[in-house]
């Protein structure tokens, strides 16, 4: 049998959400940055995506990241993150996935008890802390790049609901932010189908209302995804560290729920609650996903984006490989690039 294509596939899940990282069978990329990487899959070689993550390959749950080596002397590896309908330049749970199978397949040597990685990603150089022990990694704390607020209590005219206050953010991808609560919603699991419907007519209703374009590079798509927030809760943790938690469920594109909290949706929230004054450098802010899954996060530093005062934030969460693939596309099979059926994936906007 001969294959037109065979790729080394290590599927992995970061709290929940799906993470394939495509080790081996892609080949050489043209592109000196991941950035330019990333933009040559999109403009000449989307299939790759679409046999990964379409039928009857995929799901529309699914992501993947090709890991390719960085021209970067900085970096010790980079990767490239395919989503469902985008390609964003960062991922908080494809990052975590990442660096897990990185390490764990000893592509990357393991150093215990910490392991310090820098990858390139398509949004730039990301340093990676990992918790090892025993040949596995417990935890992955990312360094994001700066997230910002594009608008800050924005109306919004919504499609049967009428006007909506949210805020708009950046985290590596970019969010609508809409209060849970005020909507009706408890953030249950039940309330999935009845969240992702409105999450996307609350981003269909941004995209064509607000304007945003990232200053240093407005190739980056603009907004994609929902985030319904629940309340902020001050507690303590189990050893009395003092935390912020609050639950929420994010909508990505095109309209399902992310198993895991979001770590650019986190990345994001961080930078709304410190524009609102409700979280300060330093303080640990827990992000529940519908699932109830969790990132620890923190705002680290301050810093600013063209005329946007932003925070730089750190996430942290665990992620768990799950299989050894070979995928492989048979020349005679007929959907060479996968398909899609049916709702959610409707027409984007
Ligand atoms: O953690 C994140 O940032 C994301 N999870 C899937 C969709 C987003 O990329």
């Amino acid at each position: 049998m001969r294959f037109s294509r065979a790729l080394n596939v290590v599927d992995a899940h970061a709290e929940g959400e799906s993470g394939k990282v495509v080790v081996g069978g892609v080949g050489k990329v043209p592109g000196q940055s991941l950035f330019e990487k990333m933009r040559y899959f999109e403009e000449h070689h989307d299939q790759l995506r679409k046999l990964l993550l379409q039928e009857p390959r995929g799901a529309m749950w699914h992501n993947a990241n090709i890991v390719l080596p960085s021209n970067d002397p900085r970096a010790d590896m980079g990767y490239v993150i395919l989503e469902s309908t985008e390609y964003p330049v960062m991922s908080g749970s494809n990052t975590m996935c990442v660096a897990t199978v990185l390490l764990e397949t000893g592509m990357l040597p393991m150093t215990e008890p910490v392991t310090h990685l820098t990858l390139e990603s398509p949004a730039g150089l990301i340093r990676v802390e990992c918790e090892c022990a025993d040949g596995k990694v417990r935890q992955v704390k990312l360094v994001n790049q700066p997230a910002f607020v594009y608008h800050h209590f924005a109306d919004l005219d919504v499609d049967g609901l009428g006007r909506v206050t949210v805020d708009i953010a950046y985290g590596g991808m970019t969010f609508v932010f809409a209060d849970a609560e005020s909507l009706g919603f408890k953030l249950d699991v039940s309330e999935e189908a009845a969240l992702c419907e409105l999450g996307q007519r609350l981003k269909r209703a941004a995209v064509r209302q607000l304007d945003v374009s990232h200053p240093e590079n407005p190739l980056i798509p603009g907004i994609t995804n929902t985030v319904f927030t629940g309340p902020l809760h001050h507690e303590r943790d189990e050893d009395g560290t003092e935390l912020i938690r609050s639950r929420n469920a994010t909508v990505v594109s095109p309209g399902r729920i992310d198993r895991s909290p979001c770590g650019t949706g986190t990345s994001a929230r961080l930078a709304v609650l410190h524009a609102k004054g409700l979280l300060q450098p330093g303080q640990l802010f827990r992000h529940e996903s519908l699932i109830g899954s969790r990132f620890d996060a923190r705002i680290e530093s301050t810093t600013t984006v063209g005329p946007y005062d932003a925070v730089v934030p750190s996430i942290s969460g665990r992620a768990w490989i799950t299989s050894f693939n070979q995928l492989v596309l048979d020349p005679t099979d007929p959907f060479q690039h996968g398909f899609v059926v049916g709702r959610p994936w409707e027409p984007e906007l």
